[in-house]
């Protein structure tokens, strides 16, 4: 007899992080993750998060709406269905539920983690194996100031944490941004390396001036300058210019991937769990994308803990990822609602250890941090 799907519960929590993160269209002080926990009649309990960022500001679903449609629609319909089935309960998701991709990837995870613990395996091992187990983690310098960012820069660089830096723009006037990259590729020239990520902000001719002079200054990636739905324009920048494109905001899934693909897009996928509806998702464009001579980058949405281990069981399966990885999410955070953090060190973090995700809930913290 197959465990059966008992409940589904989620819950929004709040976690404040360790600065403002400022990127074009939001600040953040706060992350909200929404936790989802999937308990089976053969006594086990997956766990799984959704997070967005900022609130509607950078995907159409928001922290409440995850939470509500994956109470509302999403649970009452692998309530009571066999638990051990990914394919099929996940198929039957397909069948009923448009969009939603954060709340899918939420409870994918959830299931992940649940039959990895049934079958005492990690979810890495669910997903075929894992072919690395240190996976490299850069840093987001996005304070809103030159000299801080700097300044963190280096000390990232000393504790050997990161060696490799993401810097948000779009928020400030082109001159501004490029005084600001400038400066601190200057502060950390052949120390680390720099990218940036515009989150869509400008249009296609100031991307045009903005990237050369981004392309002077040694800037080594440019993620998604223009708007997501600019393909064409996307696909004309990566063309125009040596230094790479990367497509973030673009590029939610496999048919994102091929629609890139067939416009003669070339450069690299930022994959992230939450854009491709769960790790399985995020695989398949990975997968798509390799078919297509196209780089990785294993992205984030800036989730908690539970988000980014599920992310890196799922990157950890894959033989490359020529752009590393931003899995820092953790890191931005004041406090952790798990039991043990990931460890991060040598300028990565380390696969967390099965059965499942190898994460445990703290219950104080995890009650504290919760919406009442
Ligand atoms: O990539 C994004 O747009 C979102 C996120 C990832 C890192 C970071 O600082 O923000
Ligand atoms: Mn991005």
């Amino acid at each position: 007899m197959p465990a059966i799907i008992e409940s589904i519960t989620t819950q929004l929590v709040d976690l404040p992080t360790i600065r403002p993160h400022r990127l074009s269209m939001t600040t953040m002080a706060c992350q909200t993750l929404v936790i989802v926990r999937l308990r089976t009649s053969d006594g086990i309990e997956g766990i799984g998060e959704g997070t967005t960022i900022g609130g509607l500001s950078y995907s159409a679903e928001s922290p409440e709406s995850i939470k509500c449609n994956i109470d509302a629609w999403m649970a009452p319909l692998l309530i009571g269905q066999p638990a051990d089935n990914i394919n099929a309960l996940m198929a039957r998701l397909d069948r009923h539920v448009r969009g939603n991709a954060i709340a899918r990837s939420a409870l994918e995870t959830a299931l992940l983690d649940s039959q990895g613990k049934r079958l005492g395996v990690s979810v890495a091992e669910l997903l075929g194996g894992a072919v690395h187990k240190h996976l490299a983690v850069l840093w987001t310098l996005a304070s809103g100031d030159t000299q801080k960012d700097i300044d963190e820069a280096f000390q990232r660089l000393d504790e050997r944490r990161h060696q490799q830096f993401k810097l948000k723009l779009g928020a400030n006037a082109l001159r501004d941004d490029l005084r600001h990259v400038e400066s601190i590729c200057a502060a950390l020239d052949g120390r680390a390396g720099v990218q940036v990520d515009i989150n869509q902000a400008w249009d296609e001719a100031t991307a045009v001036q903005g990237i050369a002079a981004l392309e002077a200054a040694g800037v080594a990636l440019i993620e998604q300058p223009i708007s997501a739905r600019n393909v064409c324009g996307l696909t004309r920048l990566a063309n125009r210019f040596r230094v790479p494109m990367l497509a973030d905001e673009a590029v939610q899934d496999t048919g994102d991937g091929l629609t890139l693909l067939s416009a003669g897009f070339s450069g690299a996928f930022a994959l992230k769990i939450a854009k491709a509806g769960g790790p399985r998702g995020a695989l398949a464009l990975a997968r798509t994308a390799q078919a297509g001579g196209i780089g990785l980058y294993g992205g984030t949405m800036l989730e908690g803990t539970i988000g980014t281990a599920a992310s890196l069981h799922a990157w950890s399966a894959l033989p490359s990822l020529e752009w590393g990885t931003e899995m820092f999410g953790p890191l931005l955070l004041k406090d952790d609602i798990v039991t043990e953090g990931l460890r991060y060190h040598e300028f990565g973090v380390d696969l967390p250890r099965g059965p499942g995700l190898g994460i445990a809930l703290d219950e104080d913290r995890l009650r504290f941090y919760s919406r009442p």
